[in-house]
């Protein structure tokens, strides 16, 4: 059972209700929700410099991100194509792609696979978190606000640091997410040689460098929010990986950080967004920008999203790519192995 915070008087001074009675079993936000919240506690509420740059979505003007067509590299718009890909990653760090061959079926399944499991009995969605630690320590499982984090985010993260083991419920999740993955996966290899063309290196180039890819899988669940204003479903922060393949639902939520403003993210049908991690940004020495990035919640309609990480292993040195580098142009970053580099850079999300 966590401790709860003592202090759970939000500032309209009414006590959650949660909070009063009977604590939740159920170490989640939807778990608070079925207690019957009212009013957010306040280990949720951001601080007052947070809140100074938030701008809840519904009040932003949208501002679309890149959209790109990539059906485009396969005829004569190539060269167009390969350089607003290029442009995206440089200036945005992030862009939505369509035509990106992914059969719809896999998209709806692993939406709704992630829609089930978050429906699933507390009980049984801890159980799986239980059981795979204890049989091979490995780091998967659903966040508990049992987090020693000072503030909170507004969202229950079920996270697979690697795409080994799986909950045995609901029946298709393990399917589903596996078919996502692999076809993700082609999309971004196929994004990573045009982005090593663009800056004149062998296509193949970040591809070599990284190796055999990993992938780590976070699925997220924004449930609404009583007082979406005072809160972030998860905070800001860049992907540690080379690049992220978001599958999101037609409820907005993701914003961006473009120069100074946050851009809330149109949600496309079809469309997946890439986000540049900062393996990228490394190993280009600063050319492409892995994008910081948030998401925001509201107050009638829960939100889902599926971030596929596509990473190097742990053992590959990740290090600006030498001939990217000149006298006007000295690598900006150490050289660093992926492992060490996920062991001394946190950005408070757990990837
Ligand atoms: O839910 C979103 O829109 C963003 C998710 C995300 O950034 C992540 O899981 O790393
Ligand atoms: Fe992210």
């Amino acid at each position: 059972m966590a401790t709860r915070d003592k202090c759970n008087r939000t500032p309209l001074g009414t006590v959650a209700k949660a909070e009063q009675d009977s604590p939740a079993e159920d170490l989640s936000v939807t778990g608070l929700l079925r207690d019957g919240m009212e009013s957010v506690p306040a280990r949720f509420i951001r601080t007052e410099s947070e809140l100074a740059s938030f701008c809840p979505h519904n009040s932003m003007a949208l501002e679309p991100i890149p959209m790109i067509d990539i059906e485009g590299l396969h005829d004569y718009r190539c060269q167009f194509t390969m350089a607003a890909i290029s442009s995206a990653c440089r200036h945005w760090g992030c862009f939505q792609v369509v035509n990106h061959d992914i059969p719809q079926p896999v998209l709806d399944a692993a939406l709704k696979a992630a829609r089930d499991f978050f429906e699933m009995p507390s009980k049984e969605k801890q159980s799986y978190e239980k059981e795979t630690s204890e049989s091979n320590g490995s780091d998967n499982g659903i966040q508990s606000l049992e987090s020693k984090d000072k503030v909170v985010d507004w969202g229950d993260v079920m996270f697979h640091e690697d795409l080994k083991n799986w909950p045995a419920n609901p029946p298709d999740y393990k399917n589903a997410m596996l078919s996502y993955a692999r076809e993700s996966q082609k999309v971004m290899e196929k994004l990573l040689d045009v982005v090593s063309k663009e800056l004149r290196l062998v296509p193949t180039y970040f591809r070599d460098l990284f190796g055999d890819f990993e992938q780590s899988l976070r699925v997220n669940h924004y449930p609404p929010c009583p007082q979406p204003e005072l809160v972030l479903g998860l905070r800001p922060h860049t992907d540690p990986v080379v690049f992220t393949a978001l599958l999101e639902d037609q409820t907005r939520g993701l914003q961006v950080r473009n120069g100074d403003k946050w851009v809330t993210v149109d949600p496309e049908p079809d469309a997946l967004v890439i986000f540049v991690g900062e393996q990228l940004q490394v190993a280009s020495n600063g050319r492409y920008t892995a994008v910081t990035h948030r998401a925001v919640v509201n107050k009638t309609t829960d939100r889902i999203s599926i971030a596929m990480g596509l990473a190097p292993n742990s053992k590959v040195l990740v290090r600006p790519a030498p001939e990217l580098l000149e006298k006007s142009s000295p690598p900006r970053y150490e050289a660093r192995t992926y492992g060490e580099f996920r062991a001394t850079v946190s950005h408070g999300v757990r990837w």
